[in-house]
């Protein structure tokens, strides 16, 4: 949450709200999870939307079904296939359970537009603003001024959240919707992923509070311990599997073909739904003005789309009047994206990733690929990548100065600290970097660290703890040798 000592001087910043539902279960249209529902033909002045606010003691389900009972609700959302025309004739209804389109391709969640622009960006913004509950938005005053000389330096921690990762956003609404296909007796039996280790925290933490069994593919050593007794935990069934994350992805594939499961990685659009809200919180976070670049660490490359989405979606509405420059960056240890866009966006070959502390995008294969690249082009965005050493060292100067953050974070600062040196990001610039997860999933990787015990790496920013006889000269010694070489204030 945030203090007032780490807000931005010239930015009014929204709080945290702390009794946000995020474990609460919306009510099965997507659409009808952030939107009001009021009669489309005739928008209420912005001022109305605060009549539809719900009371204090009354939950986002209870409000929807109110609003549905009481309102003429025209919107509605579908599957089409991504980026077909608007004269594509292929579309799916949400309830039916799909995740490739007729020839194989992507699908999209696409609302419907026109029902919406009914409302006018002043109506959506006071509506977003009567239902905020946002991750924290942090000032990064001391990195941002210390290392890159900016002052408008900012971390959207989407790892503070129920499960420590920015999945939580979008396993709210594909849970949610595999309720509601169980609830109307759809062959649903349980939810399944491959996973890194946080889709599989979010999707297990999800079905077990709904009662709904999960089943996770996990790659055999290659995610922390933390990550790992998430879904041990949370009583999903567990295979670790003697793979890669992409050889995980392909057999859940295979698996949700076959049997009556229904399939919860990014593949399937509806988690992108819910992803794409964290655009909404930043833009609301900054009191509706729009930053200048947002920096995404990227794997599986959902979660770049769902941010372009978040972003072109309030600038069509009206909310805001233009769109960021996204930064898409990678582990250069499983770059597919990287190499495929220095190609020109040429040549696109999957890759076989090598292990990599940002453990969670260890992704050589990844299926939003298409996503991904539309993302970028449509927002004249860039893809940077980070080595071992690059993103290990952001992470701890990162750390020093008050962040916890994970190693694909450091992916993200690394990104930043590139194009800061190159000056393609000004030092005015307003800029939003991704926190992706939570530090305390990838201890491990600090211990490494500041142990200096990693092979082939300077570790320049360590901070090992200095072992002292329990004696009080000795520690008497210590303190001062340390304090002697601090500047006084
Ligand atoms: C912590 C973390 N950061 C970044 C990513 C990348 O997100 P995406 O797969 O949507 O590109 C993932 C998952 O892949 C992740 O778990
Ligand atoms: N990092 C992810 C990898 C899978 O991504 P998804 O968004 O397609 O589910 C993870 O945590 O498993």
């Amino acid at each position: 949450m945030a203090s007032c000592s780490l807000f931005h001087p010239q930015t009014k910043i929204k709080p945290f709200n702390q009794n946000h539902p995020r474990l609460t279960y919306h009510p099965p249209t997507v659409i009808s999870c952030s939107f009001s529902t009021s009669n489309p033909s005739s928008p209420p002045p912005p001022a109305a939307a605060s009549k539809n606010r719900r009371a204090a003691d009354e939950n986002i389900r209870d409000e929807a079904r109110r609003q549905r009972s009481t309102t003429n609700n025209t919107f509605s959302a579908k599957y089409v296939p991504f980026n077909a025309g608007p004269d594509s004739p292929e579309f799916y209804s949400l309830d039916e359970i799909v995740y490739r389109s007729r020839s194989g391709g992507l699908l999209d969640v696409q609302h419907d537009m026109e029902s919406l622009k009914k409302f006018d960006g002043a109506y959506w913004r006071d509506l977003f603003d009567s239902r905020v509950g946002n991750s924290n938005l942090f000032w990064a005053e001391r990195f941002g001024k210390q290392f890159l000389g900016m002052n408008d330096l900012w971390v959207k921690h989407c790892g503070i959240s129920h499960t420590g990762s920015f999945k939580d956003l979008g396993m709210t609404v594909l849970v949610s919707q595999v309720n509601r296909l169980r609830k109307m007796k759809r062959p649903v039996v349980g939810v399944g992923c491959a996973s890194t280790g946080d889709t599989s925290a979010a999707l297990s933490a999800y079905c077990a509070s709904a009662g709904i069994p999960s089943i996770v593919f996990l790659p055999a050593n290659k995610i922390s311990i933390a990550q790992l007794v998430q879904p041990i935990a949370n009583g999903a069934f567990v295979l670790s599997i003697d793979t890669d994350f992409d050889g995980c992805m392909k057999l859940i594939r295979e698996v949700t073909s076959e049997l009556p499961i229904y399939l919860a990685n990014s593949l399937n659009s509806l988690r992108l739904e819910g992803q794409k809200t964290a655009a909404v919180e930043i833009l609301q976070q900054f009191d509706w003005e729009v930053p200048d670049w947002v920096i995404v660490p990227g794997g599986n490359l959902g979660n770049i789309y769902a941010f372009y989405k978040g972003f072109k979606m309030c600038h069509e509405l009206g909310l805001v009047d233009r769109m960021p420059r996204l930064v898409c960056t990678q582990a250069a240890n499983a770059n597919p994206l990287y190499l495929y866009y220095k190609s020109g966006w040429k040549d696109f070959k999957a890759v076989k990733a090598s292990t990599t502390f940002a453990s969670a995008i260890q992704i050589g294969d990844p299926v939003s690929i298409d996503r991904a690249v539309y993302a970028l082009k449509n927002c004249n965005g860039i893809v940077e990548e980070a080595t071992e050493e690059e993103l290990m060292d952001a992470m701890a100067q990162a750390d020093s100065t008050g962040m916890f953050i994970c190693p694909h974070t450091g992916v993200a600062l690394t990104a930043l600290i590139k194009l800061r040196n190159s000056g393609v990001i000004g030092p005015l610039d307003r800029t939003v970097v991704v926190s992706t997860a939570h530090g305390l999933k990838f201890t491990q990787s600090k211990i490494d660290y500041h142990s200096k015990e990693i092979k082939d790496m300077a570790c320049r920013f360590t901070n090992p703890p200095v072992q002292v006889k329990a004696d009080f000269g000795a520690v008497m010694d210590v303190l001062k040798k340390y304090l002697g070489s601090k500047a006084p204030i």
